[in-house]
C-alpha cells in the first residue's frame, strides 16, 4: 500500500485524483490532503477516506477546519512542506495552483519522494533548481501529470529515449479564441475566456488556455522534464485534444499518445508508471472520431506564447519572472479589473525589464525573482 500526499486536493485535478485513489484503494490510500481555504470540500474528503494529516495553507481556514474536524490542522508553506517531506508518505500529489507549488516540490525531491507533478509552474520557474535537487536526491523521481506531457512521457518510454528525439510536438486546444479575429480581442470578457472548448479546468489554467500562455509554459515545462532544448519543441493546435502530444524520434518515427480528454489517465499513469492498471474512463472508437486536424499556432494572436519561448531561450530567472508576472495579471482579469488584451502586455513590460542571469541559478534567486516581479506588475497596474 502507498500513501499518498495530495497537495490541491478540492481542486479539479486534485478531484480527479481522488477518484483515481478509490478506483485503487487496493494500491493507494490517501494519508494527507491540502488545500488553501475550502473548508467544507476538505472536511469531506477527511471523513470519507480516512485522511490522516491535514494542512489549510489559509490561517483562518485552518482554524475553522480545527474546529470542525477536532484535531490538529497544518498551516501555511510550513505545513505544505511538512506533508511534502512526511516520513510515511510514498507519493506526494502536487496539484497546487501556481508558484505555490514550487516548494513543496522541492522539499518533497531533497525527501527522496516520488513526485507526481500536476503543478507545472514549479518546473517553470525552477527547472534548474529542480535539476540540482534530483541529482543530489537520486531516490527522488518526478512523473508528469499535465496531459501533454504524460503522453511525451509515454512516448519516451518513461525518458529511456531522450537521446533519440528530433523534436518534441506539443498539441493544443487553441482555447476559445482560435477562430477569433484579433480585432475583436479587445472585447474578450471573463465568461468568454472561461469557456474552455475541451477541458473543465481550474479559472487560473483556464485563462492561461485562452491566452495560450499555458502552451507557454508547458514548452518550458517539456524543457525542463525532458531535457530537450526549445528548437526541438514545437507546438502544433488540435483542436479536438484526442492527441495529448507526439515525439517525433530521429529514425523518422513520430508516436503520439491518444485518449478522450480526461485528466484521470495521466493522474493514473503518473501513479502506476511503468505499470497500466485498468481505469473506468470513456474509450476513444477511432472509427466513429471526427476528423482529427492540426494546425500552426499564431504567434501574433496568442503573443504570450511567443513570450514564453522568449523566456525559456533567455532562461535565468526570466521564466520565474514571465510566470509570476502571469498569476498577477490572471488573477485581475479574472476579478474584471484588466482587459485579457493586457495580460501579454505587461509581462512583456515584466520581461523587458527582466535581467538576464547567467551562471548557476538557485532557489533563493528564483523565489526573490517570482517576488520582484510581482510587485513590478502591481507596479505598472497602478
Ligand atoms: N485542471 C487540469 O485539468 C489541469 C491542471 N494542471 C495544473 O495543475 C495545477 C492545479 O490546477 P487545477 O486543479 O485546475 O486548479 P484548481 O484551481 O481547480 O485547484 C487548485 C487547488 O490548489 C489549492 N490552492 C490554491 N492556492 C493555494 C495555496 N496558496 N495554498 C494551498 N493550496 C492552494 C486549491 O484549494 P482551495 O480549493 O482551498 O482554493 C485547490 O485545491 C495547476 O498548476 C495547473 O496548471 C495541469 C494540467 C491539467
Ligand atoms: C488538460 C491539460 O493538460 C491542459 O493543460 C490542457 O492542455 C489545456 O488545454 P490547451 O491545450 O487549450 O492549453
Ligand atoms: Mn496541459
Amino acid at each position: 500500500m502507498k500513501n499518498v500526499v495530495l497537495l490541491g486536493a478540492t481542486g479539479s485535478i486534485g478531484t480527479s485524483s481522488v477518484d483515481v485513489i478509490q478506483q485503487h484503494s487496493d494500491l493507494f490510500h490517501l494519508y494527507a490532503v491540502a488545500a488553501n481555504s475550502s473548508v467544507n470540500k476538505v472536511a469531506e474528503i477527511v471523513r470519507k477516506y480516512n485522511v490522516e494529516r491535514v494542512c489549510m495553507f489559509n490561517e483562518v481556514a485552518a482554524k475553522e477546519l480545527e474546529i470542525v474536524l477536532g484535531r490538529k490542522v497544518l498551516v501555511g508553506m510550513e505545513g505544505l512542506c511538512e506533508l511534502a517531506a512526511d516520513p510515511k508518505a510514498d507519493i506526494i500529489i502536487n496539484a497546487l495552483m501556481g508558484a505555490v507549488g514550487c516548494l513543496p516540490t522541492i522539499t518533497a525531491i531533497e525527501h527522496g519522494k516520488h513526485v507526481a507533478l500536476a503543478n507545472k509552474e514549479t518546473m517553470v520557474m525552477a527547472g534548474p533548481v529542480i535539476w540540482d535537487k534530483l541529482a543530489e536526491n537520486p531516490k527522488s523521481f518526478i512523473t508528469p501529470i499535465d496531459s501533454e506531457h504524460s503522453a511525451i512521457f509515454q512516448c519516451l518510454e518513461g525518458g529511456k529515449r531522450e537521446s533519440e528525439v528530433e523534436f518534441l510536438e506539443i498539441t493544443a486546444s487553441g482555447g476559445p479564441f482560435r477562430e477569433w479575429p484579433i480585432e475583436k480581442f479587445e472585447k474578450i470578457t471573463v465568461a468568454d475566456a472561461l469557456n474552455h472548448p475541451v477541458w473543465s479546468m481550474g479559472k487560473k489554467i483556464t485563462i492561461d488556455s485562452a491566452s495560450m500562455m499555458n502552451k507557454g509554459l508547458e514548452v518550458l515545462e517539456a524543457h525542463f522534464l525532458f531535457h530537450i532544448p526549445y528548437d526541438q519543441i514545437k507546438v502544433v493546435v488540435h483542436p479536438q485534444s484526442m492527441v495529448h502530444s507526439l515525439v517525433q524520434f530521429r529514425d523518422g518515427s513520430l508516436m503520439a499518445q491518444l485518449g478522450a480528454p480526461d485528466m484521470r489517465i495521466p493522474i493514473q499513469v503518473a501513479l502506476t508508471w511503468p505499470d497500466r492498471l485498468k481505469l473506468e474512463t470513456k474509450r476513444l472508437d477511432l472509427p466513429t472520431l471526427a476528423k482529427l486536424t492540426f494546425f500552426e499556432p499564431d504567434f501574433n494572436k496568442f503573443r504570450c506564447l511567443a513570450l514564453a519561448f522568449e523566456a525559456g531561450r533567455r532562461g535565468g530567472i526570466v521564466p520565474s519572472m514571465m510566470n509570476a508576472a502571469n498569476e498577477v495579471l490572471v488573477d485581475r482579469f479574472l476579478k474584471g479589473n484588466l482587459k485579457f488584451t493586457d495580460i501579454p502586455k505587461y509581462v512583456e513590460m515584466v520581461m523587458e525589464k527582466a535581467p538576464n542571469v547567467t551562471g548557476h541559478l538557485s532557489l533563493e534567486q528564483v523565489l526573490e525573482a517570482d517576488k520582484e516581479a510581482r510587485l513590478m506588475t502591481e507596479g505598472f497596474l497602478k
